[in-house]
């Protein structure tokens, strides 16, 4: 098949919260005249990624049963086989992982299915890496560091959030497990969009140089067993006050361990959804418009991290809902 009749794609990743949905909110709402087909995988259980994602003309396929990189990758081909099938619809595939997927399965997806690896071509790896939090992400997790291998492109984002001097020692690090990606500084993710999308920058000799079994081994991929997530949910409307009290001290206490929460909450009194998002102790919130016409409100939290205590965070969810 012609070069040019495959469809391109991008695959978005990063650890978690470093602001890959961030990025691919930008690249939707930016004028570019493209239309893209989004893939949004999700490891948390309730789907909260979907509704973050802004609302597009673009097509949105959420995957949230597991992580893309392992249990769930027969769904990516499935997703990729449907959209071949319509190609002449969108310009691009853009791919959003998990923040703890190791890339290499996702890649491979691209090489070791024929039907896809006839009709598509990878276009680039774009990695979102978290200026303030990389370096510990890197000495803790496995995944973190293959996605700056793989990378072709390295948003190295929320410069603003880190110290002066950081961001070069974090860029030195990066240097030493990706030599040869392409590195720009972002805050909110603001690179120009021809440096992300249309790159033709993917290369599998590259990758071949540093995993040169990497079409042959199968990649056999295990996440650290000790992070998990759980999520709640409650159709009765919260207490803000008791909310932030609760949650504030959470993160002070469990921050380390807590590597990601997130959530769309109801609070008593307020027209609006409220979405609020925490990295380890970083808490960031603020009303994300109404509520979908002809949907019963109600507020899903997700929390993944290690030790999570499953009745602790349970109760103090619960003893947020208004008497
Ligand atoms: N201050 C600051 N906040 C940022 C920046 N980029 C993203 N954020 C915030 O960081 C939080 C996480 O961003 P997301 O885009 O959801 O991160 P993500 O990588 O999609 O997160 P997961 O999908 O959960 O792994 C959100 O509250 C963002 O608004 C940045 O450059 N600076």
């Amino acid at each position: 098949m012609n070069r040019t009749e495959q469809v391109p794609v991008t695959v978005l990743t990063g650890f978690l919260g470093a602001g890959k949905t961030t990025l691919l909110n930008r690249i939707l709402t930016e004028k570019h005249g493209y239309r893209y087909a989004v893939i949004v995988n999700e490891f948390g259980e309730e789907g909260i990624d979907n509704d973050l994602v802004v609302d597009a003309d673009e097509e949105v396929f959420e995957m949230n049963n597991g992580c893309i990189c392992c249990t769930v990758r027969g769904d990516l081909i499935r997703i990729l086989s449907g959209l071949i099938k319509r190609a002449g619809q969108f310009d691009a595939i853009i791919v959003e992982t998990t923040g703890l997927a190791d890339p290499a399965p996702v890649i491979q997806t691209f090489f070791v299915d024929q039907d896809v690896a006839e009709r598509t071509r990878l276009d680039a790896i774009v990695t979102v890496a978290d200026a303030v939090h990389l370096n510990s992400q890197l000495a803790e997790h496995h995944e973190a560091d293959e996605q700056i291998a793989f990378a072709d492109v390295i948003l190295l984002n929320k410069t603003d959030l880190a110290e002066a001097g950081d961001v070069e020692k974090v860029e030195a690090r990066i240097r030493k497990s990706n030599p040869s990606a392409r590195i720009i500084r972002t805050a909110r993710c603001d690179a120009p969009l021809n440096e992300i999308i249309g790159l033709e920058a993917f290369s599998l000799e590259r990758v071949m140089e540093f995993e040169p079994d990497f079409l042959e081994s199968g990649h056999a991929h295990e996440h650290d067993n000790d992070v998990t997530s759980l999520s709640f949910t409650t159709d009765t409307p919260l207490d803000l006050e008791k909310f932030e009290r609760w949650f504030g001290r959470l993160l002070q206490l469990h921050g380390q361990d807590i590597l990601r929460s997130k959530g769309i909450l109801d609070f008593a009194g307020q027209e609006q959804r409220y979405v609020f998002q925490g990295v380890h102790m970083l808490m960031d919130g603020s009303m994300m418009g109404a509520w979908p016409e002809g949907k019963p409100r109600s507020s899903r939290m997700v929390f993944i991290g290690r030790n999570l205590n499953s009745m602790e965070l349970k109760e103090g969810f619960e003893a947020c809902k208004i008497k």
